[in-house]
């Protein structure tokens, strides 16, 4: 009895975010079976409709007492001096004979009543009493990705998130929204697109998130009165929508747009003839075009002239200390001191239309845990995977409302269950093989499969030593086997069907992977029965498996930018492809036959009788199949000829060919063929790149190659051959 009641008490009450001050539960009621609520009608009427969704309220007297309101409240007189004296602060105290939810204002009530509602579970309500109140003012979303925009139903669902995390801003500023940004800016929605945003600002309301939407006016922008006033005019439209918050972005510009003098005039006299004459709207916030450190160049005075001429009021939203960056106290204190105020942040996580080929959801690091005084917003710029970018989202409403207590490992776990309650233990082993980026212009990493790099460190040590130990064997096994019953499980689960619908590309993936390398296992067993036949079979099981993967990556997701869908890619990949190479090598050595390399499969094969270049890689990237470059001279015999096998047959779209020769030699030809035998002369020209070009076939096509027609060995360079397909 003592274990147990010792439990009780020690029993740690999860709350998200993780609140202020929290005192340790002294055992707990069961949920009243009615209540009466007192001050129902001063108190926020949000948090009485979330009230009594959670509880039957008693028409009598005798309900069990829920105290709730404000502090100006006469209901909740006798606890105001409880109440932290901070905005969007409560108290909530949970006794045997009462509850009480006292808000410093109408967002604290609410959110009081939020950790209520997380409080309930079983049927049981632990007794503890809490002061909480968030850290930054302003927490939330820009939804400000280059890509897809959300649909409406992901930002419903999205608004609905962030008033149960507590996160209490939205900012609507999708970068393809061609009435956010150009060339429609200064018009304003089409009925349809209006009677849209006009309801999502009541669903913010409802969830007591403010809904801001920005303008993006830098693309055309002219200095006048005409585009001033098209601006105060678009704001009046949306105004008339419900929308009570403003943002002017001025990212990704051409620099000579970028003057600092005339944005801060442009945003001053919104302030004074809009924002300062309608009195209900919020503040204003700017996001400059120098957004990030790397970018600015301080001497030149562009932040130093924004602090200087922006009315206080306006807020300015930085990234760091690059675009994609970790946000510390250092570059807090840096950019604070010329912008004049605390910034804004605009953190470029999970965002990835720069890697649109990657799921970013693994946790929400490299935040400081010593800038909570630093800042006055932190929005995450999320994946246009709305379901996806939860994860993230959920880690940063942790860090805003509470940021010196936030572990972003503790986060991450939590996030996953609850963005997949019934299959969160699936969702993981996911998300802990999709969370790295893969190489990328902006630099930007982030760790993967953390748990499995020892194993699979030692893995691969056993397979090139050939000394392979069983346990190690059942480790990998076991890491494999746990990916296909992720994907397959998640694939058929019905608790989040938006969240599969937008993963499905990578889940199907990630299945194939783990088929992948479960199979790989399988050739060290062939190998130790000595048994060639398996080995092969096994070998062009991993083929076929191979190609459904290059088949998936270049039908699914194919976005103009980093078509595929690449999944594991940081250890898992890596580690099959390199155990595949080895292993594929001490079968050769044993058998003294060579398998064809599938390590990173490509189907199209280098087609060739010279064998300087036989063992070329094809690379495949965009529909390009390129044949990488020979770096000595090419030696061409009569009739010797170069070129790529495209498998299956494709249609031509364009090739390119550098011979390295300032003049199209005589001697060769281009030439294609469906069958390898009946050969077509392919028609091009030279570019001023000494490059020959060819341009689009009609009809299907096998073989595309460069041949000596002539009588004589003859020399050339390959320092390109490519062939665009369609
Ligand atoms: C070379 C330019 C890269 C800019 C990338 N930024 C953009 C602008 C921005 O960060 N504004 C603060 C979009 O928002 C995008 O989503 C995000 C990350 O790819």
């Amino acid at each position: 009895a003592i274990m147990g009641f010792q439990t009780l008490f020690s029993q740690k009450v999860q709350i998200q975010p993780t609140p202020q001050i929290v005192s340790q539960p002294s055992g707990h009621i069961l949920k009243p079976e009615e209540v009466r609520i007192i001050g129902a009608n001063s108190a926020d009427k949000e948090a009485v409709k979330l009230l009594k969704s959670l509880f039957s309220i008693s028409e009598s007297k005798k309900g069990f007492p829920i105290y709730l309101g404000e502090k100006s409240d006469k209901a909740i007189r006798k606890y105001k001096s409880q109440i932290p004296n901070k905005a969007e602060g409560y108290y909530l105290s949970i006794e045997k004979n009462k509850i009480v939810v006292a808000g410093n204002d109408e967002r604290g009530t609410y959110y009081g009543m939020q950790t209520l509602k997380q409080l309930l579970v079983d049927g049981k309500l632990p007794l503890l009493n809490i002061k909480d109140y968030p850290d930054i003012t302003a927490r939330g979303v820009v939804e400000g990705f280059y890509g897809t925009p959300w649909n409406y139903e992901d930002r419903v669902s999205q608004l609905k998130f962030y008033g149960a995390n507590k996160l209490n801003t939205y900012i609507y500023g999708p970068k393809d929204d061609p009435y956010h940004r150009s060339p429609n800016w200064r018009e304003p929605y089409p009925a349809k697109e209006a009677k849209a945003i006009k309801e999502l600002v009541q669903v913010a309301n409802h969830n007591h998130v403010d809904f801001v939407w920005a303008i993006h006016p830098g693309m055309d922008i002219k200095w006048n009165t005409a585009d001033r006033d098209a601006a105060i005019s678009k704001f009046e439209a949306m105004y008339d929508l419900g929308v009570r918050a403003f943002a002017v972005f001025f990212d990704d510009i051409s620099w000579e747009d970028s003057n600092a003098a005339k944005q801060a005039d442009f945003l001053n006299y919104l302030d004074d003839n809009f924002v300062k004459v309608k009195k209900n709207v919020l503040p204003l916030i700017l996001c400059p075009t120098e957004y990030n450190k790397s970018w600015s160049k301080i001497e030149k005075g562009y932040l130093p002239t924004l602090g200087e001429k922006l009315n206080p009021s306006i807020h300015v939203m930085w990234t760091g200390d690059r675009v994609i960056s970790d946000i510390d106290r250092q570059g807090l204190e840096w950019i604070n001191q010329h912008i004049k105020r605390k910034a804004y942040i605009w953190w470029n996580f999970p965002v990835s239309d720069y890697v649109r080929d990657h799921l970013l959801m693994g946790p929400a690091y490299g935040l400081d845990t010593g800038a909570s005084d630093l800042m006055s917003g932190f929005m995450s710029n999320p994946m246009e995977f709305a379901e996806a970018s939860k994860v993230a989202i959920y880690s940063v409403a942790d860090y805003a409302w509470n940021i010196k207590a936030y572990q972003s490992m503790e986060a991450w776990e939590r996030a996953l269950k609850a963005v997949m309650p019934n299959n969160c233990e699936m969702f993981r082993v996911f998300a802990i093989h999709n969370a790295d980026l893969g190489p990328n212009g902006h630099g930007y990493r982030r760790d993967e499969s953390w748990e499995f790099k020892e194993i699979a460190e030692k893995y691969l040590n056993e397979v090139k030593s050939g000394k392979w130990k069983v346990e190690t064997i059942a480790d990998v096994q076991q890491e494999f086997i746990q990916m296909m019953m992720s994907a397959k499980t998640l694939l058929q689960s019905t608790d989040n069907p938006a969240l599969i619908d937008e993963i499905e590309p990578w889940l199907l993936q990630f299945r194939l992977l783990g088929e992948s390398g479960l199979a790989l296992t399988h050739l060290q067993v062939a190998l130790e029965k000595n048994d060639k036949a398996y080995f092969k079979k096994l070998y062009s099981y991993i083929k076929l498996l191979k190609e459904e993967m290059f088949k998936n990556s270049n039908s699914l997701n194919q976005n103009p930018y980093q078509p595929g869908v690449k999944t594991g890619s940081l250890v898992i990949e890596p580690l099959i492809n390199n155990a595949l190479a080895e292993l594929s090598k001490q079968y050769a050595q044993r058998y003294n036959e060579e398998l064809p390399s599938i390590a990173n499969y490509i189907p199209h094969l280098i087609y060739t009788n010279l064998n300087q270049v036989e063992n070329l890689p094809i690379r495949y990237l965009h529909k390009t199949i390129s044949i990488s470059p020979l770096l000595e001279v090419l030696k061409v015999p009569a009739n010797g000829y170069v070129g790529i096998e495209l498998v299956p047959e494709q249609t031509v779209l364009h090739s390119k060919i550098n011979m390295g020769l300032d003049e199209f030699p005589e001697w060769a030809k281009i030439q294609v063929s469906a069958d390898g035998d009946n050969w077509t002369d392919y028609q091009g020209k030279y570019n001023g790149r000494k490059e020959w070009v060819g341009g689009k076939l009609e009809g299907l096509y096998r073989f595309v190659r460069m041949v000596n027609t002539s009588a004589n060995e003859q020399e050339c360079y390959l320092k390109r051959f490519e062939v665009k397909i369609k």
